[in-house]
């Protein structure tokens, strides 16, 4: 292989990684963002702030890079889904290092790893960006199975392994699995009709609509699916409004908020699909320019 050819690889990678840093940050910095993390509120969260997030963040940047590399290849949907878990979990150890313990992107690391793979293998196999979620599918085929259905009650269970025997939520791993459908099937073509609205705007409209239809293990492990139902029927209540797009919207937006730091209500699952919806966005700006 040509030095250049290699170089032509690294490239690619290099971008797609940055797509992921990128579709990260945005989705930290918009508010306001119900129960979340922003610059101005640290949510339904003690334990953490806006600068956690930004560390975590750049603790993880250079995994991104490396995800997508190891989808630059021949390799099989299968052998690159296994060397990146490999490396997750490197990563989410490299994460809980600077975050001194706190879950900043756990869930975030998992959906955008398996999403830069994916794209960098697409772009390998000079597919189509629309095939991404079919190779996001055959990378994840059987992980519910294969790690949910076999539990036993052990004492290390995590959160997601805990709410499967408790409620057969599959959460991540059902969502991967299906092939990011929140995203592919609702929220990248949500966020792309909202382009009038300031990127802030845009960001906080999109979280409201993924909050009507994610099955967040996050509100569920803190909550009920009771409490999962409630979020779900008050977002599409904020939709129905006009979310970011009228004065009553962002009214019921503002108030859900203050209600969600009262009652400790945190949707992460719903912010870390945002994060992978910016993040498709941008790779699908991309690969048009590129073809
Ligand atoms: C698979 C993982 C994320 C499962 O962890 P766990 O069982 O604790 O998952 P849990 O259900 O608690 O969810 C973790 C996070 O996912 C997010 N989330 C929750 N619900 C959803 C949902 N429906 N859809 C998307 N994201 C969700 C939340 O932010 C949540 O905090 C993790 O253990 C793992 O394997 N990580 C290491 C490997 C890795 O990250 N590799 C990267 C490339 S594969
Ligand atoms: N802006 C954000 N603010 C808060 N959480 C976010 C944000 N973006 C993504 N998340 C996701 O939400 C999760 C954090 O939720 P949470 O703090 O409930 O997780 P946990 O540490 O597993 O549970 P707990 O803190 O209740 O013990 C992370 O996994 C992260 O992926």
């Amino acid at each position: 292989m040509s030095n250049e050819e290699v170089y032509t690889i690294s490239d690619t990678a290099f971008i797609i990684g940055n797509f992921a840093v990128e579709a990260m940050l945005y989705e930290v910095a918009c508010y306001p963002s119900p129960g979340l993390v922003s610059p101005v509120s640290n949510g339904a969260h003690k334990d953490m702030n806006y600068f956690s997030f930004i560390d975590s963040t750049m603790a993880l940047s250079k995994y991104f890079t490396l995800f997508a590399q190891k989808g630059l290849g021949d390799s099989s949907y299968k052998e690159i889904f296994k060397g990146i878990r490999r490396l997750g979990i490197d990563a989410e150890k490299e994460m809980f290092a600077k975050t001194k313990g706190v879950n900043t992107h756990k869930g975030m690391l998992f959906l955008m790893g398996i999403s830069c793979a994916a794209v960098a293998k697409a772009i390998y196999e000079k597919r189509d960006f629309h095939e991404i979620q079919h190779i996001i599918k055959m990378m994840t085929k059987g992980i519910v199975k294969e790690e949910l259905s076999t539990l036993d009650q052990r004492e290390d269970l995590s959160h997601g392994e805990r709410l499967y025997l408790r409620h057969k939520i599959t959460g991540i791993r059902g969502e991967v699995e299906a092939g990011i459908p929140t995203v592919f099937d609702f929220s990248l073509d949500f966020y792309k009709a909202c382009s009038h609205l300031s990127i802030n705007d845009r960001l906080i409209h999109t979280l409201l609509g993924i909050m009507q239809i994610c099955d967040d293990s996050t509100i569920l492990y803190r909550h009920s699916p009771h409490v999962l139902e409630e979020v779900k029927e008050k977002s599409r209540e904020i939709i129905a409004n006009g979310g970011m797009q009228t004065p009553v919207g962002k009214e019921k937006i503002n108030e859900l908020s203050m209600k969600f730091i009262e009652r400790n209500i945190s949707p992460g699952g719903s912010a870390d699909l945002l994060g992978v919806t910016v993040f498709f966005y941008l790779v699908e700006e991309y690969m048009k320019k590129s073809t």
